[in-house]
């Protein structure tokens, strides 16, 4: 039943309670709202050193009440466009440490300012320039993007919560290897058409992210960093031999375990790998003359789609009990 006093009379309560001329057979289970996309570009000038991070920002925020969606009142909507305008002058104010605690920050700024704000979510993307060396020195000032790997970090803080959950990420990590991966002794039934491969071309786009359970003595540039190179060093192995691989899914928790054994404070790390396939091209019908004898191994057809997809997630026992 709609309510029929004026709203600006509504108690805290009566907001979260009140069903407008909605029915009270349904009730809003979630809700937020922020800007997406917020771009910046930062840049701290220590005197000829120059230090430039540049970053796109997303905002939600969970209100205490729901009014404005059920009764269309807007008294309570900190707007987008203000949220954008917070980010912007954080930035000013503060600088960008890491993307961690950029977040971090915003998140206890949107808190401690607007009390009606129950949580806030913040998702920082971070653009990866790198200082250029020019002949083996850092630049003062110039910066090259080296896109290896996209980070990217989701804080989220709930009032009266315990500690903030930090969720940092990479993804778009492409990586190839000729050698050292194999696939042999899958299941063997009418459905199986897929040879052994006991020498194959391994190849992906690794998105991996984890959760923090603890921030204490932690560096999140330093850590984000480990994740990458564990990964990378399960992924290659030493630059001489590699590291052998019987399959996707077992490099997958190789990697896995290497994060959790380095990074006391990750509790839980998860692995998006896409097995981007590289076939065989039939050159069987060429003369000899030309393309040699035997399996073509060197002329490979990348193939778009479809691809693999193998995915875990690998948690501490006490957790992963729970
Ligand atoms: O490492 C692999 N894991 C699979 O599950 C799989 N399936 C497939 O066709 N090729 C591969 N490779």
């Amino acid at each position: 039943m709609a309510p029929n006093y004026p709203y600006n009379q509504l108690t805290n309560y009566e907001k979260t309670n009140v069903t407008g001329q909605g029915s009270s057979d349904y009730a809003i289970v979630e809700s937020y709202y922020g800007k997406s996309f917020v771009k910046l570009l930062h840049i701290a000038r220590a005197g000829k050193v120059h230090t430039a991070k540049e970053i796109e920002v997303d905002t939600r925020l969970t209100l205490n009440s729901t009014i404005d969606y059920t009764l269309g009142d807007n008294r309570d909507i900190v707007a987008t466009d203000s949220q954008k305008n917070i980010v912007y002058v954080t930035a000013k104010q503060y600088g960008i440490k890491s993307p961690e605690e950029f977040a971090l920050l915003l998140c206890d700024i949107f808190l401690r300012k607007y009390s009606h704000v129950n949580a806030a979510k913040v998702t920082v993307t971070e653009y990866p320039w790198q200082r250029i060396q020019m002949n083996g020195r850092p630049h003062n000032h110039a910066f090259v993007m080296v896109p290896a790997a996209e980070r990217w970090t989701t804080v989220q803080v709930t009032r009266n919560a315990k500690s903030p959950v930090i969720e940092s990420g990479l993804r778009n990590l492409r990586v190839l290897k000729t050698t050292q991966s194999a696939f042999v002794n899958f299941v063997k039934d009418e459905y199986r058409t897929l040879p052994d491969a006991a020498d194959r071309v391994f190849s992906t786009l690794v998105s991996s992210s984890w959760f923090y359970a603890s921030t204490s003595g932690l560096d999140f540039d330093k850590a984000w960093e480990t994740v990458r190179d564990s990964i990378l060093e399960k992924f290659a192995g030493n630059p001489e031999d590699g590291l052998f691989s019987p399959s996707v899914q077992h490099t997958l928790y190789e990697a896995e375990t290497l994060v959790l054994n380095r990074i006391p404070q990750v509790d839980s790390i998860v692995m998006d790998l896409p097995n981007k396939h590289y076939v065989e091209i039939d050159l069987s019908k060429f003369p000899k003359e030309m393309v040699g004898e035997g399996p073509n191994n060197e002329v490979l057809l990348p193939l778009d789609k479809p691809s693999g997809f193998i995915h875990a997630r690998l948690a501490r026992n006490s957790k992963a009990k729970l």
